[in-house]
């Protein structure tokens, strides 16, 4: 799916949010949305999942213009959202059965998910039975089983230890490989964007525009990000993270966060 955002404007009454914001992301392209908090990340992913709208400008996903939610467009947030009264299988097979899938396939389909998210023999599970990484691997998989032709994660893993998330990110990337759907991620991790993103847009305080692109999509992923070493520093310089310490982040104008 590929999503084309012109001119976009969001203000909620009098408070400004995003300003004359214009990009294209290509269909199975993984584009992170960086930026300090409460400059816009959410309100752009909500307009491209349909839950508002902008108040200018043109969203379109595959060139029709988004008019509310739609199940080719998943959106997955850092809270796991699984229902806490039912077991993680009825939990992933719920999102083919809002789709009208027969009961019995859909609880199939789910175990092969759940499988995916190496979740086998945790099917009969309570989510709160679980851990919280756990859960997100549930959730990953309901995210994926209904196939979505775009994922719009916010801060997917952001509730999670820093080991726990790391192994979450390689099961989204191989998700992400075998699915190519296209993704748009808010983190506040850098290092996440940098292991995940085929590109990073870093936005300014509100109201958010977009203070620098970096295209990643030639680089081969690993954890050990040291190639990225310059970029994550110019990353933080841009968030105003160490920037007061850092002579390279004074020759970058740094936004304070
Ligand atoms: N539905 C809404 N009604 C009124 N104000 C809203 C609404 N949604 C978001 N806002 C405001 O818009 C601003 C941007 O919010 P948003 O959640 O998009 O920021 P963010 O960059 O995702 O922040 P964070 O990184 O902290 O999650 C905030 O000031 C927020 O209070």
């Amino acid at each position: 799916m590929r999503f084309s955002f012109k001119n976009i404007a969001k203000h909620f009454g009098d408070l400004h949010v995003i300003e004359e914001f214009t990009r294209d992301i290509e269909s199975g392209e993984l584009v992170a949305l960086v930026g300090p908090s409460g400059c816009g990340k959410s309100t752009l992913l909500h307009m491209a999942a349909g839950l508002e709208t902008p108040s200018a400008g043109s969203l379109t996903a595959d060139n029709q213009v988004i008019k509310g939610p739609h199940p080719e467009r998943t959106l997955m947030f850092q809270e796991n959202a699984l229902y806490p009264w039912l077991t993680l299988v009825q939990n992933v097979a719920l999102a083919l059965e809002f789709q009208k899938v027969d009961k019995k396939q859909a609880a199939a389909r789910a175990r092969e998910w759940l499988g995916k998210v190496k979740l086998a023999g945790f099917e009969n599970y309570y989510p709160h039975q679980v851990s919280g990484g756990m859960r997100q691997r549930a959730a990953l998989a309901r995210a994926f089983i209904s196939r979505p032709k775009a994922l719009l994660l916010d801060e997917p893993f952001g509730a999670l230890d820093a080991l726990t998330r790391m192994t979450l990110q390689d099961s989204l990337r191989e998700l992400i490989r075998s699915e190519s759907p296209t993704v748009l991620l808010v983190t506040h991790d850098v290092d996440e964007a940098l292991f995940l993103a085929d590109r990073i847009l870093v936005f300014s305080p509100r109201p958010a525009t977009v203070l620098k692109e970096f295209n990643l999509v030639h680089h081969e992923k690993t954890h050990d990000l040291s190639e990225f070493a310059a970029i994550r520093r110019e990353i933080l310089c841009l968030l105003g993270i160490q920037a007061e310490q850092d002579e390279f982040c004074k020759a970058i104008e740094g936004v304070g966060v």
